[in-house]
């Protein structure tokens, strides 16, 4: 979406003549419930509707430059030259065991991303929060919240959050008490919180790349699935032709030779590109793109399937009109991208591609495998939750220039029990470390997509007549569940994301019971686990920092 200003410039110039066009008719007195949603969305344009393209000029020019900032963002060690996040960076973040390697690198990405933004980030939010208000919205976020048309939707979100917390505590406190037999416990602040540095992530939001650390039940089976897949000399193309026959198995449709003809699929080696990956609809119903620097890891093959994921939604909403091509809500396209991940991580369907050899049935490995996913699914929703609280009160002005830093530390400590392993202050700027910010991707869409996800997991696996724990449950090769998904893909965003929802689930709300029910087993064992633990850490920052 890094459009050349005067494109934007453009598109603006047309979303404001379409939507003067089409308030001249009374479209809330429409009958047609469709059409009256399709004028709603040509006349909500957004920031478009400002008169002072100034404002666009900037927004465009400043999310250009912040996000130009994060893809040339690179560290220099003595012992291994000058890295970029991906994949240099990230190899060592995921791999690493030496505190102090784990620190530099750590530090290092914040001083050459997050740090050179604030002053543009500043700029950013202040001309955003100036054009959106030409739309009738007070700030950017109640912009950004308005597409889940749900007056309740903050409160909703906090709701969910909470049921869930008790989980994370436990989860945490597991976790705490491994890394401290790994690193010392001295590394560890008083106050109960982790240095945010230990968890095998750039941003410890998902935890499953240290598990080496953590298994449960070392004795039992546990699937390392990049080793299996080097054995297998799998490459990039492969990950894409096995994300692929995932989707078909399902009944989807596979990709568009112009998906294999003009995606990027690998790191190019003649310019900076941003790396995040991402998946695009060229609104032709045939051209649809993903750009990844896709490795052969684990976590990328997972990340192959997310992208392609919101390829599939693609496909499924390609007959309607283009208004109506969007996820049911951000959420949806997320949780649409990671469904199929919850299947293909079971180690029955490991055996099935032929990652595991054997399906272990006993409690040990179901154990260890539960854990692994909580390290991805439990582990990251404090992080999908906090990254939204933090932006929604900058565009609220209720944090500015003087307290970002000290604001999202503050819900880092507070939300996800982690803690700065070097002194903070306003001269960084964290927030701008991770890829969502400058490329102003808005977050809360996560959080959502890994509740929504279970309550269609469980779903669709009662669809697919599974009989299995829901942990176990694999859709491959099913097309009544692949078709209980497509009923809901097909409406796109043309009804209200409630009846998306009982398409799928029969139910019109978000609920977390399917998340905290999959993890049962889970929860029981880690509170054993934990009986000497002080679980929970305090809800303010540690003021003392242990150094090596
Ligand atoms: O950001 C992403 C994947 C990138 C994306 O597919 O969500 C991408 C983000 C993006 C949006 C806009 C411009 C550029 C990048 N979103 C899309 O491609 C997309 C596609 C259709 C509709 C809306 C967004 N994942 C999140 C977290 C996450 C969710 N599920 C995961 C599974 C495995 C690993 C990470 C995640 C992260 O990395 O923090
Ligand atoms: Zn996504």
């Amino acid at each position: 979406v890094h459009m050349t200003t005067n494109s934007t410039l453009q598109m603006a110039e047309f979303d404001k003549e379409a939507a003067k066009n089409a308030s001249t008719f009374a479209h809330d007195g429409f009958g047609n419930a469709t059409l009256k949603r399709l004028f709603k969305k040509i006349v909500n344009i957004g920031f478009a509707a400002t008169n002072d393209s100034e404002q666009l000029k900037a927004i465009s020019n400043l999310e250009a430059d912040l996000t130009g900032i994060y893809s040339k963002g690179k560290v220099c060690l003595e012992s291994k030259g000058c890295l970029q996040l991906e994949p240099g960076l990230t190899d060592i973040i995921t791999n690493s065991r030496s505190y102090e390697e784990l620190l530099a690198v750590w530090k290092g990405w914040r001083d050459a991303s997050g740090k050179l933004m604030r002053t543009k980030y500043t700029d950013f939010v202040k001309a955003m929060n100036a054009a959106i208000k030409f739309s009738g919205f007070n700030d950017t976020g109640e912009y950004w919240r308005s597409w889940y048309e749900t007056p309740t939707f903050e409160q909703d979100v906090r709701t969910l959050f909470e049921e869930l917390e008790p989980l994370y505590v436990e989860l945490h406190a597991y976790v705490r008490k491994r890394l401290k037999e790994k690193y010392g416990k001295d590394m560890f602040p008083e106050t109960g919180h982790i240095p945010a540095h230990l968890f095998g992530n750039m941003w410890a939001q998902q935890w499953s790349n240290i598990y080496d650390l953590l298994v449960p039940f070392p004795g039992a089976s546990s699937v390392d699935i990049t080793a299996k897949m080097k054995e297998q000399n799998y490459n990039v193309t492969h990950m894409y032709r096995v994300a692929e026959d995932f989707f078909m198995s399902i009944g989807m449709e596979k990709m568009t030779d112009a998906f294999w003809q003009n995606s990027m699929l690998v790191k190019p080696t003649d310019r900076d590109v941003v790396c995040h990956a991402s998946a695009w609809d060229f609104y032709d119903e045939n051209d649809f793109r993903i750009k990844q620097c896709t490795s052969v890891t684990e976590d990328q093959l997972l990340t192959v399937h997310h992208e392609m994921g919101h390829i599939v939604y693609y496909q499924n909403y390609k007959h309607l009109p283009r208004l109506f091509r969007r996820g049911a809500n951000p959420g949806f396209h997320e949780g649409m991208a990671d469904i199929v991940s919850l299947s293909f991580q079971t180690p029955e369907h490991m055996k099935v591609i032929g990652l595991l050899d054997e399906v272990p049935q006993d409690s040990d490995s179901d154990i260890n495998f539960l854990l692994k996913m909580a390290l991805d699914k439990v582990a990251f929703l404090p992080f999908g939750y906090l990254i939204d609280q933090w932006r929604w009160s900058v565009f609220r002005g209720d944090t500015n220039s003087s307290n970002y830093n000290q604001h999202w530390w503050d819900l880092r400590c507070r939300f996800q029990g982690i803690s700065s392993p070097v002194k903070r202050t306003e001269e960084d700027f964290d927030p701008g470390a991770k890829y969502h910010i400058p490329g102003n991707t808005p977050y809360i869409r996560y959080f959502v997509s890994f509740v929504v996800q279970f309550q269609w997991h469980e779903a669709l696996c009662r669809e697919a007549g599974n009989t299995r724990p829901l942990h176990r449950c694999d859709i491959y090769n099913n097309t009544n569940a692949g078709n209980k998904l497509r009923e809901m893909l097909r409406m796109g965003s043309s009804k209200p994301w409630q009846d998306a929802m009982e398409a799928i689930t029969g139910q019109r709300t978000m609920s977390a019971k399917p998340l905290v029910n999959y993890f049962d087993p889970l929860l029981k064992w880690l509170k054993e686990q934990n009986k000497e633990e002080n679980t929970g850490w305090s809800a303010s920052c540690p003021s003392s920092i242990p150094t090596p």
